[in-house]
């Protein structure tokens, strides 16, 4: 906004979503003072599409400035400030109008056209009834006559009143006998689950399937909040129409209960997908790259906006008949929960359900920005790349979100600091340890492409979700123009060479990625994997080179041989099964981030070795602590 404030000179400013806040505020005021007929008559000459003016004006029922909304509408589309005075004009809104003139005069800028065209009304005197207002004016001689359309209410004597508070069949706004109809007195067989904010039910209307949020009653000193929380979730999902976004196809607010419909989502959310609940398939490496890519073009859209989401994870995540995901929300995380403290109870229980989304300094400092999305989809594409849980309390580190970044820092330390080259070899080493290997083969270039993503995702400072995006299309493309088994892997002898496995990408990023430094992992003594760093995969071939093999997933097995405690030989297939936890079986509890860092150093030493053998370095020392390595390996 360049306005910002009544002085502020707004010369320059000619579309209308540039118009200072206060103009905005103070002409919604004004608009949405009119009568229906003359709003909709407004209205309708913005939007012709008679759903979409529908919806906004539903938003009446909510407690929402529907001018506001009519007007984001219009200003997303570029409207000008010029568009807005010439039609109020022509409707002699002169009220409304008013406010933009004096705004425009505060900039000396009377020599706009438009605004000579529009004299302002001497007596504007706003009537509750629709027709007196109107052919009064012209009476009156107050500015120029509207267009002589035939719907023109003044041309007829007799006052049309087709513009009403009730809406057309079909209406967003349930009534509370159909809510409690479609899901059968909201019966605990209805019941879906129990989310944070509220329960959810199926229902069932018309033959068509729905999921009704029923908001609980928080426990907040502020009896408001829950009308505000429910207006902002309106507002996003009449704002946010997109394929990946989850429609609002209704909204219930009698009777003491607010309740918000959505369409049932036959594959439920991406969690239960990916952790078989009931029994379901395992999701394709297809399937989980496609959803990537719909889950980032939903945040894009919403940031496109200027809409966060704030509450981005794997069970906002649902899935239709055709696995299409679809971005549930919750507009709670818009509440300014830095500002009060009724908001602390909230925001407790939202930090409690979304810490394994958000970045350290979110939880710490609370801040809501694009980055806390971008930062928990992240963490959503690593569930789907790991099959880990995003968080689980029986695994160290119990955040998914503190493995990834470990990995990331370890290859950070390694590379110059301004190197972004470090995010690849991140993926590289993510891809290593932790693909998920019950969903069958990955060629190593979409893989690393999927890590990478996550990487990204992850950045600190200034990440990009069209970078993203970028490499999620890329693996994507890779997906659909090669062809490779995705059935579940059941034996493991199936090694791929360094000549066919996907690395000899030529010129593109995959290329690029190609000639990194095999993982590092395959310099490290097998003595290492019964340390403290044994949550690391250690190599106990030291001859061979590193290999890649989507069905192992890990460059360091057989893990077991190569450690030194007879008690850790597990059978192959158990390995996997919580490759995080290998240390604890190794008799060695997993240690703390804090720990892990004392360790750095050493594995930097050993990282330093192995870059040299690639010759990125030409240090003594390293070159005898490689050798040492090698040999001792
Ligand atoms: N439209 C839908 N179709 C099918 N299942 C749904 C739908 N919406 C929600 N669910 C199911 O209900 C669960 C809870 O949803 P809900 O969005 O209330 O809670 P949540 O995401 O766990 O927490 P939060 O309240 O923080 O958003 C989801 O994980 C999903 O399994």
């Amino acid at each position: 906004c360049q306005g910002g404030g009544p002085g502020n000179p707004a010369a320059q400013t000619s579309y209308i979503h540039g118009m200072p806040a206060w103009v905005l505020e103070d002409f919604c005021q004004k608009m949405d003072c009119l009568n229906d007929y003359d709003w909709m008559r407004f209205a309708s000459y913005v939007i012709i599409d008679q759903t979409e003016l529908r919806k906004i004006k539903c938003m009446e029922k909510t407690g929402i400035s529907i001018t506001r909304e009519l007007m984001w509408w219009w200003g997303v589309r570029l409207a000008t400030v010029e568009q807005l005075l010439e039609l109020l004009q022509k409707l002699q809104l002169f009220r409304a109008a008013q406010v933009i003139l004096d705004w425009r005069s505060i900039s000396n800028n009377n020599n706009d056209p438009a605004i000579a065209l529009l004299e302002p009304p001497k007596q504007e005197t706003v009537s509750l009834h629709p027709m007196e207002n109107k052919c009064k004016t012209v009476e009156n001689g107050i500015g120029p006559s509207p267009s002589p359309d035939s719907t023109n209410p003044c041309s007829s004597s007799t006052p049309r009143q087709e513009m009403t508070t009730e809406l057309p069949s079909g209406s967003l706004l349930w009534a509370p006998r159909e809510v409690i109809d479609a899901t059968n007195g909201f019966r605990e067989e209805n019941r879906i689950d129990e989310g944070v904010f509220a329960n959810v039910y199926r229902g069932q209307r018309h033959n068509t399937m729905y999921v009704v949020k029923r908001l609980k009653e928080v426990e907040c000193t502020n009896p408001n909040l829950k009308q505000r929380f429910f207006h902002t979730e309106v507002q996003i999902c009449f704002r946010c129409c997109h394929h990946n976004i989850l429609q609002l196809l209704g909204f219930s607010i009698e009777s003491g209960f607010h309740c918000l419909i959505y369409p049932y989502m036959l594959n439920g959310s991406l969690e239960d997908r990916l952790q078989c609940q009931g029994g379901s398939d395992q999701l394709t490496w297809e399937k989980r790259i496609s959803i990537s890519i719909g889950l980032i073009r939903a945040i894009q859209h919403l940031h496109h906006f200027g809409i966060l989401h704030g509450n981005v994870k794997s069970s906002n995540v649902l899935l239709d008949e055709n696995f299409t995901p679809k971005l549930g929300h919750s507009g709670l995380r818009l509440c300014p929960a830095e500002k009060k403290s009724e908001y602390a109870v909230m925001k407790t229980k939202v930090l409690q359900a979304s810490l394994a989304y958000l970045p350290e300094d979110v939880i710490r400092h609370g801040q809501l920005t694009e980055k806390v999305d971008l930062f928990g989809c992240g963490i959503v594409l690593a569930e789907m790349l790991t099959g880990l849980k995003a968080m689980d309390e029986r695994r160290h580190p119990i955040f998914l979100k503190d493995l990834i970044t470990d990995e990331i820092q370890i290859a950070k330390a390694l590379f110059c600091c301004k190197d972004r080259a470090f995010e690849k070899l991140a993926a590289k080493e993510i891809c290593c340890k932790y693909l998920d290997r019950k969903v069958g083969q990955l060629p190593a270039d979409t893989a690393i492409c999927f890590a990478t993503a996550v990487c990204l995702s992850l950045r600190k400072k200034n990440p990009d979700i069209a970078e993203v995006y970028a490499v999620m299309e890329m693996a994507e493309c890779q997906v659909r123009n090669g062809s490779f088994n995705n059935a579940p892997e059941e034996t493991d002898d199936e090694t791929a060479s360094p000549t066919n496995d996907g690395y000899s990408g030529g010129n593109s990023e995959i290329g690029a990625m190609a000639n990194l430094p095999p993982p590092l992992i395959r310099v490290l003594p097998p003595e290492m994997c019964c340390g403290p760093m044994s949550r690391l995969p250690c190599e106990s071939d030291e001859s061979s080179n590193f290999a890649w093999d989507p069905t192992e997933g890990s460059a360091c097995l057989p893990q077991s041989n190569s450690c030194t405690d007879p008690e850790n030989a597990l059978p192959s297939d158990s390995r996997r099964d919580d490759k995080v936890d290998s240390g604890k079986r190794c008799g060695h509890q997993h240690k703390g981030r804090g720990e892990n860092v004392k360790y750095m150093a050493l594995y930097l030493c050993l990282a330093m070795a192995s870059r040299t053998q690639f010759g990125n370095h030409s240090s003594n020392t390293s070159n005898s602590l490689q050798g040492d390595w090698v040999k001792g390996g």
